[in-house]
């Protein structure tokens, strides 16, 4: 589909009672194109591409937890940010992925339209697939606008979505130890 997008947006200002090409406006419609282009990247990444071969052998089988990555999504019944953390954890199986990649995993899939419970399974199954790993866990706390900003107003309201797969799944004591490394 071939949208002009600063045509929509010029058009977009009108509905909701704007003046485009008053001065203030005039450059907007480019702005918003170009901030839509950085928070929707994750339609246009490969996640083959982005972990760039960057798995490494290795013999240790202790679960890996890398806690406190920032995200920030937009939901897709909204097209209003939701933010917060996402905390994930491991048990490799004869490798391990570099640990940028997990934090670039998880923008991939931040940066389309979203609900929370499909970003943390998505980010879940890719590491999965891309790791091998005997299992991998997921949670993510997020606040999401449209609850804050509008709708209910509920400003402290935190949802929390988890995935686990393989050992995560299988086995209560090594979700118990991921819940309690990242102190939930
Ligand atoms: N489960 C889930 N719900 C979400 C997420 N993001 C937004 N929502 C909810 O999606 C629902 C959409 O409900 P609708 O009744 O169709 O839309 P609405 O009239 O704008 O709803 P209100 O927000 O209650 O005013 C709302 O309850 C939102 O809170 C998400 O990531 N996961
Ligand atoms: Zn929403």
């Amino acid at each position: 589909m071939n949208i002009d997008f600063k045509d929509f947006l010029r058009k977009y200002l009108i509905s909701i009672g704007e003046d485009p090409n008053r001065e203030g406006l005039l450059d907007t419609p480019q702005r918003v194109e170009d901030a839509y282009k950085f928070l929707f990247k994750g339609y246009n990444q490969n996640v083959e591409e982005v972990i760039n071969g960057a798995l490494f052998k290795s013999e240790a089988s202790e679960m890996i937890i890398v806690k406190n990555i920032e995200l920030y999504s937009m939901c897709e019944h909204h097209i209003l940010p939701f933010f917060g953390k996402c905390h994930i954890g491991y048990v490799p199986e004869e490798q391990f992925i570099g640990l940028s990649k997990i934090a670039r995993i998880v923008d991939i899939f931040a940066r389309r339209l979203q609900i929370q419970e499909r970003l943390t399974k998505e980010i879940g199954e890719t590491i999965m697939k891309y790791t091998n790993a005997k299992g991998v866990g997921v949670v993510i706390e997020a606040q999401h606008l449209c609850m804050m900003m509008r709708g209910v107003e509920k400003q402290n309201s935190v949802m929390t979505t988890s995935y686990n797969n393989g050992v995560f799944r299988k086995d209560p004591r090594t979700r118990a130890e991921f819940m309690s490394l990242i102190d939930k």
